[in-house]
């Protein structure tokens, strides 16, 4: 079980709910890979009616809502979209998305910090979306953030783990879960964020633009079992050289 702040889940899989072909593909992949926390742009959501299209199942099928702020330029727009997002979907917990930039979508790791310290403050669960950043990643820790949420590559990009090695370091300083966000395009990327030893992954665009969202959303939920199982059975480390599997010349001493 993966616990953050005051909720466990038996899913290491989140996901996004934008880029569905219909809100009913959406649902239904949602269902298919498990997930228990689903985020969803505050931008996207009627926060005036509760059966708006996207919340009405989402809220029927008893997920846990995970608002996030994208679109926010600045902190104080965060801080504002969080504000909103508590009051009209009744939860403090809280993806924190800060994007000045829109070709690249990079997160700005100084508005971020200073959003992630007030709304801390506030009483939020905070999930703030950040750089692979090791040193940011402690800075958030710190700030009293419920997880950090590294990117893997650009959003949307499919690009797999580009950060990996900085997600190495930030796996093993971090004292919060660390939940890998962002350009994951692959199953088996899942699976190699899992594998590092990532508490859980997010993904969007994988499963929304996949040819077929749903067997997809089944496919990551399996690749993420499967990288968790390997991680906690302890993955048997790289050498340079080769080393036989079995001895090589028993069978000789016959002649001997
Ligand atoms: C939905 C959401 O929060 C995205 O901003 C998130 O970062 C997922 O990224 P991908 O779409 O690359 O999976």
């Amino acid at each position: 079980m993966l616990k953050i702040a005051d909720k466990t889940f038996s899913s290491r899989l989140f996901t996004g709910t934008g880029k569905f072909s219909s809100t009913q593909v959406m649902a239904e992949s949602i269902a298919e890979s498990g997930s228990e926390l689903v985020t969803m742009a505050l931008k996207r959501v009627d926060i005036q009616k509760r059966d708006d299209d996207i919340l009405a199942p989402l809220i029927a099928s008893g997920v846990n809502l995970l608002p996030n702020t994208s679109g926010a330029k600045i902190a104080k727009e965060a801080i504002f979209a969080a504000r909103l997002a508590r009051e009209a979907l009744g939860t403090n917990w809280l993806k924190l998305e800060i994007h000045p930039d829109p070709k690249y979508l990079m997160p700005d790791p100084i508005e971020t910090l200073k959003a992630a310290e007030a709304l801390v403050k506030e009483g939020f669960v905070v999930l703030p979306y950040c750089h692979a950043d090791p040193v940011l990643c402690k800075h958030l820790e710190e700030a009293g953030c419920a997880a950090v949420m590294p990117l893997g590559a650009p959003i949307g990009s499919n690009k797999g783990l580009a950060s990996r090695d900085f997600l190495d370091i930030i796996i093993d300083q971090a004292k919060v879960p660390v939940v890998v966000d962002a350009g994951i395009g692959a199953p088996s990327h899942a699976a190699e964020a899992m594998e590092k030893g990532a508490d859980a992954v997010l993904v969007n665009t994988a499963i929304a633009a996949a040819a077929d969202p749903v067997a997809m959303a089944k496919a990551f939920k399996l690749a993420v079992e499967a990288g968790r199982m390997a991680y906690e059975a302890g993955l048997a480390g790289q050498v340079k050289q080769a080393v036989a599997s079995s001895p090589l010349t028993a069978f000789l001493d016959e002649l001997a």
